[in-house]
């Protein structure tokens, strides 16, 4: 047993309320799911519905139990949901219920140890069995599965049971209708899974609403066989005690929710703290076997694209805010952990997790998986189930996925320029990694000199982070067009002339890459990539400002500023940010600030009408497809989005790659493209 589960375990499944707190991944699931079913069955429990027309709640002086009639005796068979677990987050839910299927799928459901007058009947006609259920799947099936067959055991996410409390009421086999609320004020032993996560501003309205259905009184079991087991096993217990018992579990335990925790507590609960010293040496509270560092991206050393001017020493802007990731998960992939990667990247937004992805899966292809809460609930769930199957591979993630969920195997936690949330968070999303004690990594890539002083240095202050020189030194070699530094050291002491063309091909097709995704969105030729820098942009500036404290950002100004930079990192010519409307303008407070594009938002199927007064011609695609200039040179389909604009910006491109022609010596543009997709998908595929 992990020490959570050795100090939880008698207390817990003895009746007595746990507040338990032990880093990630050290079993916190296993130790609040067996005590509760081994608590719930000494209240009494049963599984199987709540059996009419005697059911507790509409019959209290009937409190302790119902009346069978086909046994003719009263009994403790309470039947109804016994155990309620709250979950923040879907996957965590939907994780949680599998470890309870299992657990209950082998249990005998043989409870004669509490109650010798244990209905036959009921023994052998009713499975114990879990049940999960949140948002985004269908509300029926939840009914019709608690209908046909009820559970003992309930997983559920705070929104999707709100929903079923405040409307559903079901049809129970016999015909007896009863409220799904009356169940849950019949549930015994109520789990509250990532506690402050449930508790914290987010959920807290949502959570008091459930908290207050929770019997204050509980329901006493009526046999001897229960009131023999209850009494030694909690004899210190008031006799509040026979009230539901609630269970409340997590990593972190931030100091403003312990009243609001313990208001929901009967007052002799226990705390088991494994981490005790993490309030005053908050190193501990990560584990040692995960090894924390941080970068920040280098600021870009030119941001001024002019597409009139041909000018060949132009510089384009370096795009550090994408190509670094690439470098990094390459540099991880190839050069550390070539045969046993499992890799997790968490974006701050939603949006930019979308926007990364698409860029990844279509234009570096490099097959990484996505959920965040744009997907929909199947294809969250094929994903994480892929995640968890596959030996390698790479998952990009918001923080849907940074508490509890427990992926086995991950080498690395990136954390994609917003670790800015909270230390709370930094720290979930890192125990993605060295869980159920295995090693890990965790690097933090800051977006900025300003987020390194101010998340690093003083919201994590304590934490052992320390900064990856080794990558560091990496990300600034990109900023190198000769691309030589792009390339560990070992490929650098070699002078094979193969290794200098590849390196050559590999710098060439990467920065042509940038350039895709530069013109596809500061130029506006590619639909969908546009709406996903646009959401990203308006995303990253919502976030930004609502952490601003924490990312060292000292006003709005400043935000505007900063997000601008890495937004025309990811393509956007300079003053041509996407537009905000007035509203959103007024909801974060960003009137009169500088650098905004403020205006109606821009709808991509307005494009062709030219919303932003660039005089788009509904035209322009089919000019580009039969361009004269177009795939015939480049050989790829997308890139005669380059040559379709025509003036300075396709000169200049077109004088670019002439250079990278002959320096690459070869003509066939196609085959380079072609040869590094190979590269890429034979070593990035799972
Ligand atoms: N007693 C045990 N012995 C060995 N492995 C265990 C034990 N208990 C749990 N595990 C395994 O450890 C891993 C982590 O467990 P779990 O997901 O419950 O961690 P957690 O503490 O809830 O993490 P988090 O804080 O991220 O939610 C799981 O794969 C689980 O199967």
């Amino acid at each position: 047993m992990t020490p959570i589960q050795q100090q939880t375990f008698h207390a817990a499944s003895s009746g007595q309320d746990v507040l338990g707190r032990a880093r990630t991944g050290t079993g916190k699931t296993l130790a609040f799911l067996l005590p509760a079913l081994e608590s719930a069955l000494r209240m009494g429990r049963v599984p199987g519905p709540p059996l009419s027309p005697h059911y507790l709640i509409r019959n209290n002086e009937n409190v302790d139990g119902i009346y069978d009639e086909s046994s003719q005796q009263k009994s403790i068979t309470r039947g109804g949901i016994a155990i309620l677990i709250i979950s923040p987050t879907r996957e965590l839910a939907m994780q949680i219920h599998h470890q309870a299927q299992m657990i209950t799928s082998s249990h005998t459901n043989s409870n004669s140890s509490y109650d010798s007058s244990f209905n036959e009947r009921q023994k052998h006609k009713y499975p114990m069995i879990s049940q999960v259920m949140y948002g985004g799947t269908s509300r029926n099936s939840d009914i019709t599965k608690l209908e046909t067959n009820m559970p003992f055991i309930l997983v559920a996410t705070p929104g999707r049971l709100i929903d079923h409390m405040q409307s559903t009421t079901l049809r129970l086999p016999g015909g007896q209708s009863i409220p799904f609320r009356e169940l849950i004020q019949n549930v015994s032993v109520w789990v509250l899974d990532e506690a402050d996560r449930c508790l914290d501003m987010g959920f807290r309205k949502d959570m008091e609403y459930i908290l207050d259905h929770k019997p204050k009184e509980g329901a006493p079991p009526s046999s001897d066989a229960v009131r023999r087991h209850a009494a030694s096993a909690a004899a210190e217990l008031p006799p509040a005690a026979l009230a539901a018992q609630t269970l409340l579990f997590s990593a972190t335990l931030p100091d403003s929710l312990r009243s609001i925790m313990a208001s929901h507590m009967r007052p002799r609960y226990l705390t088991v703290d494994c981490i005790q010293d993490a309030d005053t040496n908050p190193a501990s509270h990560a584990h040692s076997n995960v090894e924390q560092r941080y970068v920040t991206l280098p600021p870009p050393s030119s941001l001024d694209i002019d597409i009139d001017n041909n000018d060949d020493d132009h510089h384009l802007n370096q795009g550090h805010y994408i190509s670094s990731l690439v470098s990094i998960l390459e540099d991880i992939i190839h050069h550390q952990n070539p045969t046993d990667y499992k890799i997790i990247v968490f974006f701050p937004t939603t949006s930019t997790c979308q926007f990364f992805s698409h860029i990844f899966n279509t234009i570096y292809r490099i097959p990484v998986l996505e959920i965040h809460s744009k997907k929909s609930q199947s294809n969250r769930t094929i994903m994480s189930t892929k995640f968890r199957k596959f030996s390698k591979g790479i998952l990009f993630t918001t923080d849907v996925s940074a508490r509890g969920v427990d992926y086995p195997n991950v080498t690395h936690v990136i954390q994609y320029g917003g670790g800015a949330e909270d230390k709370e968070t930094y720290l979930h999303r890192l125990g993605r990694t060295g869980r159920a004690g295995k090693a890990g990594c965790g690097l933090l890539v800051c977006t900025g000199v300003h987020e390194e002083r101010s998340f690093v240095k003083r919201v994590l202050k304590g934490l052992e982070v320390q900064h990856d020189g080794r990558i560091q030194a990496l990300l600034l070699n990109n900023n190198n067009h000769d691309g030589e530094e792009l390339l560990s050291s070992e490929e650098l002491d070699t002078s094979s002339s193969s290794i200098q063309k590849t390196k050559k091909n590999r710098v060439e097709i990467n920065n042509a890459r940038l350039q895709k995704i530069r013109f596809g969105i500061g130029m506006r030729t590619n639909v969908v990539l546009e709406k996903m820098a646009n959401d990203a942009y308006r995303s990253l500036l919502g976030y930004k400002i609502a952490k601003m404290e924490n990312l060292g950002l000292r006003s709005k100004n400043e935000v505007v500023e900063h997000v601008n930079s890495l937004a025309m990192q990811m393509g956007y010519l300079p003053g041509k940010m996407p537009t905000i409307g007035p509203k959103i303008i007024q909801a974060l407070g960003l009137n009169g600030v500088r650098g905004l594009n403020v205006g109606k938002e821009y709808h991509l199927q307005n494009k062709d009408g030219g919303a932003d007064g660039r005089g788009h011609s509904g035209g322009r695609s089919g000019e580009r497809r039969s361009g004269k200039n177009g795939g015939d040179r480049v050989g790829q389909r997308d890139d005669t989005n380059l040559w379709s604009k025509g003036g300075g910006l396709q000169r200049h491109v077109w004088k670019h790659r002439g250079k990278e022609q002959s320096g690459g010596g070869g003509s066939d543009r196609r085959s380079n493209f072609q040869q590094f997709d190979d590269y890429r998908w034979s070593n990035f595929s799972q």
